[in-house]
């Protein structure tokens, strides 16, 4: 039995795909209200166009979760910590869904998942997918770090489907970091495109931030080809240009001086913790830093522009 803790976009979209699959699913989100109606309306909030099936359980009792020997983490970045500490769970597997850094420990999903849940074998799953995609069903690939290949193998083919297919590698720094860090250059190509920088702008910021992901990364330990894949370049490819994109949407209202989305935006914190993993490693991350100034209120558009193309002419 699949266990997801978090009932929002993501979880919802994850469990509606495995219980499609043929799962039986807990659903746990922390609200009882919204659980115990969504017990009886089958639907969520945060995907209001999608039915629940019958074998996905919706609750708000932690205890419903005990059951479950796959745990799918499915809550904000930074809420990670807090929540599994607090939480009295042992899953054998725990596969963190989050795309994110602690700001405070500067620790990915697997390591805040070591250390709250050292029983349970540690997993991140990352890669180009809306959760309304995944939910009703749209063709999807992800990638599956395990750093436990064993582990990695049994997750591989537990929670494939037939419309979500998972490639496997032990390179968790990579899927976690390639994950974190394009939502950072989603928020910087919305902020190109909401103040009218044009196309060919956010195609040089794309491609510059690969290159700072690509700095970044391998300096932690990742493997550069992981970011050449699904949670890297292909997510990079899907956030930068859709307006589905939550972190994107964020920057092009603050490209376009509209009011800022309240929506779930993990770029805006990770683009600090990065900074500061940045700061540590000896690793220059230009666009990473106007994108925190933007968020942070520090910097306008123009200041940003400026300060990318000051910069001394350097081989690419
Ligand atoms: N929505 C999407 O298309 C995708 C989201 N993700 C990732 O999934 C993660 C979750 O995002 P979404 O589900 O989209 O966000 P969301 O904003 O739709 O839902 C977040 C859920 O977490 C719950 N939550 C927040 N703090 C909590 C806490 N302390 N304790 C218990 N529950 C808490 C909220 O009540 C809400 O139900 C993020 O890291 C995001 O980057 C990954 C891929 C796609
Ligand atoms: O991670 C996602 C798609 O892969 C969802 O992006 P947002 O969080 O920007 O909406």
């Amino acid at each position: 039995m699949i266990g997801v803790l978090g009932a929002g976009a993501f979880g919802t979209a994850l469990a509606v795909c495995f219980a499609k699959a043929g799962h039986s699913v807990v659903l746990w989100g922390r609200d009882v209200a919204t659980m115990a109606r969504a017990h009886d309306i089958r639907r969520l909030p945060r995907l209001p166009d999608v039915m629940l099936p019958a074998s996905i359980m919706p609750t708000a009792d932690v205890g419903d979760l005990t059951r479950c020997d796959v745990l799918i983490l499915a809550v904000p970045m930074q809420q990670l910590n807090t929540l599994l500490s607090s939480l009295p769970l042992h899953p054998r597997c725990a596969v963190a869904a989050c795309k994110g850094v602690d700001l405070s420990t500067l620790r990915g999903p697997t390591e805040v998942v070591a250390g709250a849940l050292p029983d349970s074998i540690p997993a991140i799953i990352s890669g180009p997918s809306f959760a309304a995609d995944i939910a009703r069903g749209l063709p999807t690939a992800l990638s599956l770090g395990c750093a436990d290949d064993a582990a990695g193998q049994h997750l591989q083919s537990a929670l494939s489907t037939p419309t979500l297919r998972l490639y496997r590698t032990t390179d968790v720094v990579g899927v976690e970091l390639g994950g974190a860090l394009k939502n950072v250059i989603a928020i910087a190509c919305g902020a190109a495109i909401g103040a009218g920088l044009g196309e060919s702008a956010r195609a040089a910021l794309m491609t510059r931030g690969m290159a700072e992901m690509l700095r970044l990364a391998p300096a932690l330990g990742a493997r550069p080809e992981t970011l050449m894949g699904l949670s890297g370049l292909g997510d990079l490819a899907l956030t930068c240009a859709s307006t589905q994109s939550r972190n994107f949407a964020l920057g092009l209202a603050i490209g376009g001086n509209t009011p800022r989305p309240t929506a779930t935006t993990e770029g805006a914190a990770t683009a600090e913790a990065a900074l500061r993993l940045a700061a540590r490693h000896g690793v220059e991350m230009p666009i990473t830093e106007v994108v925190a100034a933007l968020v942070g209120g520090q910097a306008s558009v123009e200041d940003a522009v400026r300060h990318l193309l000051d910069r001394d002419l350097t081989e690419e």
